[in-house]
């Protein structure tokens, strides 16, 4: 239909691309035009563009796109991380920004306690154990880390972290917690968690150290060789937030030589990892490919609030989810 606001998506197809049950809803409110239609024809697509809809962090959103995209009103960006977009480069264009964090943060906090269990538990190793072959190694001596009564560090206590230390709480972990800004005393309380304003000090004592932090250029490598060095020998490194959040020739050291006991990453920088990456080749890492929202409920939650943000901000309405910017460009 002509006459649908077009929206700009990176591609309909493939692994990467919207999931294909998605398409036919989408199609009801908007025409979509592919990025390789409006790189063919960008003067006949680009003045329809009055959304951009952001699905697994593309399609890029360059200063160039920008300016060829004369109509557009919104970027919808899928998931809750905001990495992928110059934020200060888009306000100045005048051009609002939403994203969709309440629809991830139960899966991803999930897939963060599964990665927990996975690597304390040696999961994999077990899996692949269990099936081999050769049932010579076979042994239900198979040992992990216990979990309960652990101490859990969360790294990044936005909704996504607090969600892991409700689930946490559960397991009778001790939480001890390191934020930007501290909780309120009741949240504290309600999950049992304690504020460690120094980084340091949470590296020290956790036996499990979770990074659910943003990726900013504050947190870029906040886990560097000298953070793995003040964790416990026996820790394991959990990360859902973003792979740049860890210094990863760093950590491929620390697990090589035994710094820390073993890692387990949904997001590594970058994604996919070469093949010949040494962490693809070692025992003590478990890895899932950034499949934190990965649920058929959140990616369906994901689309519709971002169907939402984008019809609200075509009508004048406020939009759900809009992000705001800080006087120093930092989320507010
Ligand atoms: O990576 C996924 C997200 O940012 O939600």
């Amino acid at each position: 239909d002509q006459d649908l606001p077009g929206v700009l998506v990176s591609g309909l197809e493939g692994p990467h691309g919207i999931c294909e049950d998605h398409i036919g809803d989408l199609q009801k409110h908007f025409t979509l035009i592919t990025l390789q239609e409006f790189l063919e024809n960008n003067t006949r697509f680009g003045p329809k563009v009055q959304a951009v809809y952001i699905w697994g962090g593309k399609p890029a959103v360059t200063q160039e796109l920008l300016q060829s995209l004369p109509s557009l009103k919104i970027i919808a960006s899928a998931g809750a991380g905001l990495d992928h977009l110059d934020l200060k480069l888009i306000a100045s264009c005048g051009v609002k920004v939403a994203n969709t964090p309440q629809a991830v943060s139960s899966p991803t906090a999930d897939m963060g306690m599964a990665l927990l269990l996975a690597a304390a538990r040696r999961v994999v190793e077990g899996h692949r154990l269990a099936i081999a072959p050769d049932t010579e190694n076979f042994s239900t001596n198979w040992m992990g880390q216990e979990v309960t009564g652990a101490t859990l560090g969360i790294i990044g206590m936005g909704s996504i972290g607090y969600k892991i230390a409700q689930r946490a709480r559960a397991f009778e972990m001790k939480i001890l917690y390191h934020n930007r800004k501290r909780r309120k005393l009741e949240e504290e309380e309600a999950v049992g968690a304690t504020y460690c304003e120094s980084l340091d000090d949470l590296l020290q004592r956790s036996d499990f150290v979770l990074l659910a932090v943003s990726l900013t250029p504050q947190t870029q490598r906040l886990i560097g060789k000298r953070e793995l060095n003040l964790m416990k020998p026996t820790a394991i490194l959990v990360n859902i937030g973003r792979g740049l959040l860890v210094d990863q020739d760093a950590l491929v050291q620390a697990l090589q030589t035994g710094v820390i006991k073993g890692a387990a990453l949904d997001v590594t920088h970058p994604e996919p990892l070469p093949r010949d990456h040494p962490l693809l080749k070692l025992e003590n890492v478990t890895l899932t490919p950034h499949a934190g929202s990965a649920t058929h409920q959140a990616r369906r939650q994901m689309m519709e609030n971002l169907v939402a943000s984008i019809l609200a901000s075509l009508h004048g309405l406020p939009i759900p989810n809009e992000v705001r910017l800080n006087w120093d460009n930092s989320v507010a």
